[in-house]
């Protein structure tokens, strides 16, 4: 008979004991070690400084993976109430003061102990330009007014500038694109279509522009390992609110004292000081002479009529290159599908004509139906709508039509490859994402190096690992397990 060895047993029981604790420990410090850092967010800001009115835009990422990709994103944004800053010209310190509801909106939004640390930054487009072309001395003021308010915040300010017409495009292709997952995965790209107020941006890649022709259109990056060569143009006094001036110039060049627009519904009728209509570098050269104080723009609402006078603010005839778009600037073959956004998007949508698988010819006859209903009847029909911007759809919708076909030779083939877009995947589409991207070195130019393992099956593997080592070590004490059913029963 063998005799029960009482040391076995607590040897055993030790054991077994340290190696539940073991694996325990080591499955917790894997864990704890590993664990994504959730809730733990940075955040950037940029302020959209546009020709019509500024946006601040809150964007956050993982704190942890600064460097990873499509994963900022945008939590909040703001719309400063009143116009434009280059609007303050005369009065800049008000720029700066208009800023500040939103800019106290932002403190509550981003979280304290990340306000010193969070970049912000203000950008400007073409009210600004034109602003700067017409008055140096005043933009600089302006940019000098929102400088000093912007400082006062508590966040990281990263100073105020002007943005070129090229960066403007590029910044905005860039945020489609990373929004879309498309530059991390090397996929074909989204061309960009951006209309403003005072420019529209076009920027796409072409396979037939590698940039030696009218290289000042060209931008190149190189983006997660992949090379790009982007085909970029902004059109100064082309956004839609500028664009509305040229049509109007061309029609105010006699000086007279009424005009019938057929931009305009039948039965509209308001005064138009001729002083505020050519107060503009894009029309101020034309302002006719010995015209009277005012004019009295009257409504005809005939579509052909407000597609020949659009027509007429592009210049088609001289072109130095292969081809081009239009007021003689180069223009590579259309390639691809397009993203076309802010007023873009705002006027179709409004125009319920967002859905580019209704044919051109539809989308045409729907916007004539649309221009000849009286005025009357429209207001009836939206009156929540700010009668200015109501007015003004029918010349909107026919510009963008025209911008696209005439302007950017899209063909009723090619309309369906663009989609009119607000945001992707809940931001915003526009420059400011891409603006923040490149100044935070958010994109890197080489594809960076993934982990072996999701976080996940790291885990997954060392719980596993250890479970089994553990059952080695068990096994290896086999010699010293207690016999139990052959010790005698001591009762
Ligand atoms: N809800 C909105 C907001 C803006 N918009 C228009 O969108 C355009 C925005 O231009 P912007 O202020 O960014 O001007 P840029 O500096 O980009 O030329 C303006 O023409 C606005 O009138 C609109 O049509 N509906
Ligand atoms: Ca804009």
């Amino acid at each position: 008979m063998k005799e029960k060895n009482p040391w076995h047993t607590p040897v055993t029981i030790i054991i077994t004991v340290i190696g539940v604790i073991a694996i325990v420990a080591l499955v917790t410090v894997a864990v704890l070690q590993n664990r994504p850092l959730t809730q733990k967010y940075k955040y950037g800001i940029v302020l959209d400084a546009g020709s019509s009115h500024t946006a601040l835009y809150i964007y956050q990422w993982p704190a942890e993976k600064d460097n990873n990709t499509g994963r900022v994103e945008q939590t909040h944004s703001c719309k400063v109430k009143g116009p434009g800053i280059s609007s303050y010209a005369s009065e800049p310190w008000k720029a700066g003061e208009s800023l500040k509801d939103c800019i106290e909106d932002a403190k509550r939004r981003v979280p304290e102990k990340r306000h010193d640390e969070t970049p912000l930054y203000l950008g400007a487009t073409a009210g600004m330009r034109l602003l700067s072309i017409e008055d140096s001395s005043a933009s600089n003021k302006v940019f000098q007014a929102v400088e000093q308010s912007l400082q006062k915040s508590p966040f990281s300010f990263q100073g105020a500038r002007l943005l070129s017409g090229q960066e403007e495009g590029a910044f905005g292709w860039v945020t489609v694109n990373y929004l879309d997952d498309r530059l991390k995965q090397g996929l074909e790209t989204t061309g960009a279509l951006d209309l403003g107020g005072a420019s529209t941006q076009i920027s796409f890649v072409s396979n037939n522009y590698d940039g030696s022709e009218s290289p000042k259109n060209s931008v190149t990056f190189r983006l997660y390992g992949n090379d790009y060569n982007l085909y970029t143009n902004s059109f100064l006094c082309y956004g839609k609110d500028q664009a509305l001036r040229l049509t109007l110039a061309q029609q105010t060049q006699s000086g007279p004292r009424s005009i019938l627009d057929p931009c305009f519904h039948p039965g509209y009728n308001e005064t138009v000081t001729y002083s505020d209509l050519y107060d503009s570098p894009c029309v101020s050269d034309r302002k006719p002479q010995g015209a009277p104080v005012t004019f009295t723009h009257l409504g005809q609402g005939n579509s052909s009529q407000c597609q020949d006078v659009v027509k007429s603010i592009f210049n088609f005839t001289h072109c130095r290159y292969t081809q081009c778009s239009f007021n003689g600037v180069f223009q590579p073959l259309l390639q691809g599908p397009f993203g076309a956004f802010s007023a873009y998007y705002f006027v179709m949508n409004f125009l319920n004509l967002t859905d580019t698988s209704i044919p051109l010819e539809v989308v045409r006859k729907r916007l004539s139906i649309y221009c000849e209903t009286p005025w009357d009847q429209i207001k009836q029909r939206h009156p929540d709508v700010k009668l200015k911007y109501l007015a003004e759809y029918c010349f909107s919708g026919t510009y963008i039509l025209t911008l696209l076909t005439k302007g950017y030779n899209f063909t009723s083939e090619s309309y369906p490859n663009i989609k009119f877009i607000k945001k992707i995947k809940g931001s915003d589409a526009g420059w400011t994402l891409g603006y923040m991207l490149n100044l935070t070195n958010m994109i890197p130019a080489e594809a960076p190096d993934s982990p072996l393992l999701p976080h996940s099956g790291y885990v997954s593997i060392v719980t596993v690992i250890t479970v089994l080592l553990f059952v080695l070590l068990i096994f290896s004490l086999r010699p010293f397990w207690p016999r139990c059913s052959k010790q005698p029963q001591i009762i």
